[in-house]
């Protein structure tokens, strides 16, 4: 039965407004679209409707290369940022670990939806984890921050550039092009491949700042409407740990471009923030961690995470080893 409130071809109704909502077009940042485009329009009881635009970045472009030695951070972002700049676009989606430390100018997180699994997970044909791995085995990864941390866990294998997406990956595991690899669990969950990889404690392999998050992105002097439907999909403990883990890494960012981990974890009536960096070879390792209460503020979660940068600084004597940053 066809109700008539709904119009059968799906066309906007009348007192509908269009949302564009700028992405990549990986398989990942599509759905991750899909999923705000339909939540907005759940937020907004209806007067929304969100449509995909679709992007090809300039980090896509990229093969196989390091993206580190093509401009860094930013690669992902650069021509949304630019089209939500023009107004081709409302509102941008990203995976918040791909997102520089500071946005453009006159551009704003609208929204930050509830955080997916941030553990990293371990893809190998041949073991459970890392520890099982024989003596001289190679594990492929382009992500400077895995590199140095498999090495300080295991300095006898070898590192093989790894790029993809999963399929391509999961192929090049098993033509054996290298023995294990590593994959955010929050997209292998989003694509519905969690199954594929067994997740890595927290402790052992801290990720990415912001890894797991989606940052919804609007200009500052964006619609009214579509500001107000961005906030009633936002998520507190999920800003409160964008907040904090982006300060850490603008906090560090600034000076330095070196292989940097952090997490907000959940402590009960506590906030715990660990940060990490490491030297490229994993042969030197840096942690900090600070605490702050539950109810606090934006400022008082970047101060936490500006804090913990500056314990590292400290601990690593002033002198981090002088290279990039996470993508
Ligand atoms: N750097 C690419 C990237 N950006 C976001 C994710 C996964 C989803 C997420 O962490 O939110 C990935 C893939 C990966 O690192 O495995």
């Amino acid at each position: 039965m066809t109700d008539p409130r709904i119009s059968p071809d799906n066309t906007a109704r009348k007192d509908q407004r269009n949302v564009r909502i700028g992405t990549r077009g990986s398989p990942l940042a599509l759905v991750q679209a899909r999923q705000i485009a339909a939540s907005l329009e759940v937020a907004s009881g209806g007067a929304l409707r969100g449509e995909i635009v679709p992007f090809t970045t300039t980090g896509d472009q990229l093969t196989t290369e390091r993206l580190i030695n093509s401009g860094g951070k930013g690669l992902f972002t650069r021509e949304l940022d630019s089209a939500l700049d023009r107004g081709d676009v409302d509102i941008t989606v990203h995976s918040l670990k791909d997102v520089p430390a500071v946005l453009p100018a006159g551009q704003t997180f609208g929204a930050f939806p509830q955080r997916e699994d941030a553990r990293e997970g371990f893809l190998s044909p041949h073991a459970e984890k890392l520890a099982e791995l024989p003596k001289g085995a190679k594990v492929g990864t382009a992500s400077l921050r895995r590199e140095s941390q498999t090495l300080a866990l295991r300095p006898d294998v070898e590192i093989v550039t790894f790029r993809g997406n999963v399929a391509t990956r999961m192929r090049k595991l098993e033509d054996g092009l290298a023995d294990a690899t590593y994959l955010a669990m929050a997209g292998l969950t989003r694509l519905g491949m969690a199954h594929l990889a067994v997740p890595i404690p927290m402790e052992e392999m801290l990720p990415s700042a912001g890894q797991g998050i989606i940052g919804v992105v609007m200009r500052e002097d964006g619609d009214a409407g579509v500001r107000e439907a961005l906030a009633g999909i936002d998520h507190a403990e999920t800003r409160a740990a964008a907040t904090a883990e982006r300060a850490f890494l603008a906090a560090l960012d600034g000076s330095c471009r070196t292989p940097i981990a952090a997490h907000l974890f959940d402590r009960g009536t506590e906030w715990e923030l660990i940060g990490e960096v490491l030297a490229l070879d994993g042969r030197q390792r840096w942690r900090a961690d600070g605490k702050c209460r539950k109810d606090a503020s934006e400022a008082q979660l970047a101060a936490l995470g500006r804090d913990v940068a500056a314990d590292i600084r400290t601990a690593a004597g002033g002198v981090l080893p002088a290279f990039v940053d996470e993508w």
